[in-house]
Parts: structure tokens; sequence; C-alpha cells
């Protein structure tokens, strides 16, 4: 049986929560081997964030290096990035190593209001990432940011992966959590051609931190494995839906989501 294999260039989240952690924990929930290459340190609990620590450039590069030298990879997803410069070195190894299946999901901002990329590097995402990608994944304040125009309405939603293709990337997924108009979580696909909504019930909890980096993660897992990318979407949000809805109630803030709670339904529904 073959060995599908999964990268994330994420930060790491000590909580276990989000970024690396997160993203390791469901490639392996989706049974794809998970490596990593770490932009930065963040210390962070369910409370918040305490600080943040960027990696040097230099060793972002040599952990991708490290891995596409040896291992390679069928999928890559990046998270937290936080500048310019780790963002131009990252795009430079996706490209020097002709890696596919790219999925950027364009973290700006922790739930708690912690700045996780710097405001001037969001240029520096839509003009040498974006191009590369297969998917970019932003919440909608990320795809506010990201085109500059306010999303109110799912009309909005629609301009703004219009506009989001233009960059280069070949689909956008604009994800609905942060939508308070419905009471459901609608997640927008735009493939240049046509829209696919991924639905849900919205669950009323405080616990959805990491809900983006493991949704994020699931797509990549999936489109490893040769997945296309409508499927791959709908298993994300099959497995975000389930890590929320099973909370693990740790923590004294936004508690992390279940990552076990996918697979344990599977087995259940077997
Ligand atoms: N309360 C919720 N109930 C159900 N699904 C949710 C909820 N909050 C977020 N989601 C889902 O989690 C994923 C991440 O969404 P979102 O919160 O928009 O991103 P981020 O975590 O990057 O801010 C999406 O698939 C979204 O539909
Ligand atoms: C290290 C690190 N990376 C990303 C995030 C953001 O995670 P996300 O899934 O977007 O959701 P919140 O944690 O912000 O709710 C993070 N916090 N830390």
């Amino acid at each position: 049986m073959k060995t599908y294999k999964a990268l994330t260039i994420a930060g790491s989240d000590s909580g276990g929560g989000a970024g690396i952690q997160a993203d390791l924990k469901t490639f392996q929930e989706l049974k794809v081997f998970g490596m990593s290459a770490l932009t930065a340190v963040t210390a962070q609990n369910t409370l918040g964030v305490q600080g943040v620590y960027p990696l040097a450039v230099d060793a972002v590069g040599q952990q991708i290096e490290s891995i596409g030298t040896d291992l390679g990879t069928d999928a890559v997803k990046t998270g937290m990035l936080f500048s310019n410069e780790i963002i131009q070195a990252v795009a430079e190894k996706i490209r020097a190593f002709g890696w596919k299946n790219v999925v950027v999901d364009p973290v700006m901002i922790a739930k708690g209001g912690a700045p996780l990329l710097q405001q001037e590097a969001i240029a520096a995402l839509k003009e040498y990432l974006l191009p590369l990608a297969t998917v970019v994944t932003p919440n909608i304040p990320e795809a506010e940011a990201l085109t500059g125009m306010s999303i109110q309405t799912l009309k909005d939603r629609k301009e703004a992966a219009k506009r989001l293709l233009e960059t280069g990337v070949q689909y956008v997924v604009i994800k609905g959590g942060h939508d308070d108009v419905e009471d459901e979580a609608i997640d927008l696909l735009y493939d240049g051609q046509d829209f696919f909504y991924f639905t849900s019930k919205k669950i009323e909890t405080k616990n959805t931190h990491g809900t983006g980096c493991t949704f994020a993660a699931a797509i990549a897992a999936e489109l490893a494995k040769g997945n296309s990318i409508n499927a791959a979407v709908q298993t994300a949000k099959d497995f975000i839906q389930a890590a929320i809805e099973n909370q693990l109630g740790i923590g004294n803030g936004h508690g992390p989501t279940n990552h076990w709670a996918y697979q344990q339904k599977q087995h259940v529904q077997r």
C-alpha cells in the first residue's frame, strides 16, 4: 500500500489545538504521513497567545530543503508564515521542488486577536505564494484583507472568491465560521466556473480554537491521496464538524477541537 505524505509549513501552538500540532494530528487521523517545517514558535493556550518567536528564514528554508531532498511530499499545507521574508523563502522552495497540491491557509490573526502575520506580508502572500497554490482557504476577515473588500453577504463572498482567483490560485474556499448572520456554517468553493456550498449546522460553542488549521490540513491530506478538490473539501467539512461537535472541554478559554472524533464516528457507522 502506498504511503501518502503531507508537509505542513506553519507555526507551533504550544497548546496543541492549532498550528503544526493540529495539522499533524489531522494528517495522522486521515492516514497520511505528516512532516513539518516550523516557521515560528508561539507560546499559546486556550486563553490566548502569550508570545510569538519567529524562526530565522534560513532555518525555515533548510527544514523544507531537508524534506524535499529526501522524503518528498504529495501535498503541502501552509499556515502561519509571519513575515514577507519567510513567505518568499517558502514560495521559492515550493517552486524549486515543483510541489503540487499546495493548500494555503492565509493565517493572519488568532481568534483572541494576536497578529500571526505582519501587515506588510499580506501583499507577499498574493504575489509569491498564491500563484503556486492549488487552493487558498481564508476565513471571512482574511478574505477581506486579501481582497480589500468588505464581505457581508454570500454574494460578497462570491465576488471576493473571483478576485482571489485572479492571483493565479486554482481554487478558492472562503470559510463561513465568522458569518454571524447564518445559523449554518457555509463554506464556499469556487473553481473559476462554478460555486459549491458545503453546509453544516453551526454549533454553539466557544471551543473552536484551531478550526481553520484543521480544516485546511484535512484538505491537504485528501489531495495528497489523489482525491478531487470537491471530495477533499467535503471530507474536511465532515472532519471539522465532528471535531467541533465532540468537544474535549479542556482549558479555561477557547478550547481545541477533537481530532479523534471523525475516525471514531467512521468506526461507529461501519
Ligand atoms: N461554530 C461552528 N460550527 C460548525 N462549523 C464551524 C463553526 N465554526 C467554524 N466552523 C467551520 O470550521 C472551519 C473553519 O472556519 P472559520 O472559523 O471560518 O475559520 P478560521 O478558524 O480560520 O477562523 C470551516 O469549515 C467552518 O465552516
Ligand atoms: C501557530 C498558530 N497557527 C495558526 C493559528 C490560527 O489558527 P486557526 O485555525 O485559524 O484558528 P484560531 O486558533 O485562531 O481560532 C494559531 N492560533 N496559532
